[in-house]
């Protein structure tokens, strides 16, 4: 067996492989990029990140190595933020603040090397966008105990930026304070549904009593615990840290499958992955008949298409009440039999994007 030492003169001479091997790898990143630029075509490319990630576990695996799917995706997501950083620095707008769930989203897509911008809203995140401040944003799409967020649902219908990719993360809450015991906190602050998610802890630490106030994000909640010392934020632990406040405890949700989806929106169409899920909104041109909805997806039935999500939002136009219905599928807009069935319903279908499917 080999001594500490003769392992980490090992380790070094490795590294200065994967070092070399890695500059290499950038060297043709460098002309990816300038071919892009010539042809004025999409930096970011998820259906080619995933069939690399794919493609790597596979090896990976029937080789027997020790790094599974998830270290491969850790390892290599990060390499490719560097790669696209250097084909062109592309700003990252995010639903803010700084810490926040969906700052964690962006970059665990878009590594720790780009340059973010945090807004205060998904509308803010949404003009950003159309005024090309930003070439992608992030926004929480639904949460898998709170449901859909209809102003992100409401603003895809009006917006003409497009969602080109989709992930999963789950949603761990940490209970941080500067409070040196639990009985000297005498205000809690989180967002709204941090104190629904966690209402067994509070109830379990007598905090249930002390007053509760709610703000507009988690990432808020810690600024604030941060400024006063009897007090407490419910928020995720990467805000906790960023702000200073000690975590007392963490994960302390009610229960711990909590996930939420997020899109990642920009400006252009990925190609075929052959795991693609899109998104459509559809207006429906008799939907006050009976059967409107029926009918058209009775098309998705026949054309073997399946719906993994179908929510339906009040058009507020001036209707009465009429409705429009947001529906995922699994497939890609470019598929001949699903080109077939939108071109038969074309005006009364908004195409939202196609992307790569995201797993939890
Ligand atoms: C290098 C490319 O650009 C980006 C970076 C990738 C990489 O580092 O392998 C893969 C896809 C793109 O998001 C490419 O399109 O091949």
């Amino acid at each position: 067996m080999k001594s500490l030492e003769e392992c980490r003169a090992r380790i070094d001479e490795i590294d200065n492989e994967v070092v070399d091997l890695l500059n290499r790898r950038m060297e043709v990143v460098r002309r990816v990029g300038e071919i892009k630029h010539e042809s004025n075509s999409a930096i970011y490319r998820p259906e080619r990140e995933k069939a690399i990630i794919d493609r790597l576990t596979k090896i990976s695996e029937s080789s027997g190595g020790l790094l599974n799917s998830q270290a491969i995706e850790a390892v290599f997501l990060e390499i490719f933020a560097v790669a696209r950083n250097l084909e062109l620095p592309e700003r990252i707008a995010y639903l803010g603040p700084e810490g926040s769930f969906t700052h964690q989203a962006a970059e665990s897509r878009f590594g720790a090397m780009s340059d973010y911008l945090s807004l205060g809203s998904i509308e803010a995140v949404f003009k950003t966008l159309e005024a090309s401040r930003a070439k992608f944003g992030v926004v929480p799409i639904e949460n898998s105990r709170d449901g859909v967020v209809g102003e992100t649902l409401d603003l895809l219908g009006k917006s003409s930026v497009k969602i080109v990719a989709e992930l999963y993360m789950p949603i761990h809450m940490a209970f941080a304070t500067k409070a040196e015991k639990i009985h000297h906190i005498k205000r809690i602050y989180s967002k709204d549904k941090g104190f629904g998610q966690c209402r067994e802890f509070l109830t379990e630490h007598g905090l249930d009593v002390v007053e509760h106030i709610p703000v507009e994000s988690t990432a808020k909640a810690a600024i604030l615990a941060a400024k006063d010392p009897e007090a407490a934020a419910i928020c995720s632990h990467i805000a906790a840290k960023l702000y200073g406040v000690p975590t007392l405890f963490e994960n302390i949700e009610d229960t711990h499958n909590n996930a939420t989806r997020f899109f990642i929106l920009s400006d252009f169409k990925n190609g075929i992955s052959g795991e693609d899920k899109t998104s459509i909104l559809v207006r429906l041109k008799d939907a006050q008949k009976a059967g409107a909805l029926v009918h058209f997806l009775e098309d998705f039935n026949n054309a073997d298409i399946n719906l993994s999500k179908i929510e339906s939002r009040p058009s507020r136009d001036n209707d009465g009440f009429g409705y429009w219905f947001f529906i995922d599928f699994f497939g890609h807009i470019d598929e001949p039999k699903i080109q077939s069935l939108i071109q038969k319903h074309a005006d009364e279908v908004t195409w939202l994007g196609s992307y790569v499917k995201g797993e939890l």
